[in-house]
């Protein structure tokens, strides 16, 4: 493996969390266990690979230390450095779980638990939507930024964009609690669902603990997003039994056909997302849904009466029409409706027609 000197620094300097200062016997402990943890999440990722996952966890502490003299020197090689975007997102996420898991244990989350608001039933209205126009069921998505676009929406008011979704026809909103690379946040999905809107809500996020589940629930979600390029099986099976049991409904996000059969593999999904977006690479093409769903994937999900979802992408009229042929129920829209000054009126826009009455 190709390594580098990444930094080097006197000891007794912090470089980030976990990094020894002075050379005693318990901090060769300490080493030896950083040693062990950044092992663990070695065997994680080589577990995920033979998943065909390319996204890898962050090395809990990063790569061990060595020490020449005073010095302490990391090595960057590509085992400590994010190879995408989506990559570098689970990393800053894995970090930013862990601090907010130890500010809130899940102790404490289930008292907020007794408090939530009760869950409203997110595939019920995507399919009473359906029903009821003929056309697929709307996600509408409460965004103000994304890594590939940057600002969407400058002057943005979460509630206003909810409440004009509702009242333009949408089935259930999606909303980006994520920070650092949305500009969304949890403050904004309590808003929307203390303002009387009525559409069940999807917590945008990007899940890596099961203790997510349980804080988004805590704050009003009624849905969460698994993705399977960032999640081993395993984990989405133990995912998805709680989501049942807190309630939630989760919508399992796949890009390729190998994630596609993984999910399918999987008892008890009843809400598929096909991803028309790399989200490493970003590049967009809505025939990612046709050709995921042409065949026997397609005959699997009629079977099991799974509703699919397209998402990201979609523009016009022809869009939804061209995913809704290839055998979706539902579509998840961002960009092409908050960006409008009315995104209520975005709404009819996109799907050639007012779909509110
Ligand atoms: O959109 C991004 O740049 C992005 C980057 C990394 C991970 C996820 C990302 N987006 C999430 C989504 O897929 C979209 O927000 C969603 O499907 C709506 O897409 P669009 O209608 O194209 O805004």
């Amino acid at each position: 493996m190709h390594e580098q000197v990444l930094k080097s620094k006197p000891k007794g300097v912090e470089p980030n969390e976990g990094s020894a200062s002075i050379a005693t016997s318990s901090e060769s402990v300490v080493d030896a266990l950083k040693v062990k943890e950044w092992e663990v999440g070695m065997f994680h990722n080589e577990v995920a690979a033979t998943q065909g996952i390319r996204i890898r966890r962050r090395p809990p502490t990063g790569p061990p230390i060595h020490y020449v003299g005073p010095f302490e020197f990391r090595l960057e090689n590509e085992g400590n450095t994010p190879r995408n975007i989506l990559e570098e997102i689970i990393w800053n996420k894995d970090i930013e779980v862990r601090h907010l898991k130890e500010r809130k244990p899940i102790g404490m989350i289930r008292k907020d638990l007794e408090k939530a608001p009760p869950v409203r039933d997110f595939i019920g209205a995507l399919r009473a939507a359906n029903e009821r126009t003929g056309l697929p069921g709307l996600i509408a998505e409460v965004k103000k930024a994304s890594p590939s676009r940057g600002i969407l929406r400058e002057n943005f008011d979460p509630v206003e964009i909810a409440q004009s979704y509702e009242k333009g026809g949408a089935a259930c909103l999606s909303v980006l609690t994520d920070e650092k690379y949305f500009k969304g946040s949890f403050e904004n999905l309590e808003l929307i669902r203390n303002s009387g809107v009525k559409c069940p809500l999807l917590c945008k996020e990007f899940i890596v603990d099961a203790w997510q589940l349980y804080y988004a629930r805590s704050k009003g979600a009624d849905a969460v997003l698994l993705i399977a390029a960032v999640l081993p099986d395993l984990d989405i099976k133990y995912m998805t039994k709680i989501c049942k049991l807190l309630g939630l409904t989760a919508l399992v996000e796949v890009h390729d056909e190998r994630e596609f059969d993984r999910v399918l593999g999987i008892e008890g999904v009843e809400l598929i997302g096909i991803n028309n977006r790399n989200l490493e690479t970003f590049e967009l093409d809505i025939s990612t849904t046709k050709k995921l769903l042409e065949g026997e994937r397609g005959k699997i999900i009629r079977e099991r009466n799974i509703v699919m979802v397209g998402e990201s992408g979609l523009f016009t009229p022809e869009d939804i029409a061209y995913v809704q042929e290839a055998g979706v129920k539902a579509v998840l829209v961002g960009e092409s409706i908050v960006k409008q000054s009315d995104p209520g009126k975005g709404i009819s826009n996109l799907f050639g027609k007012d779909i509110s009455v």
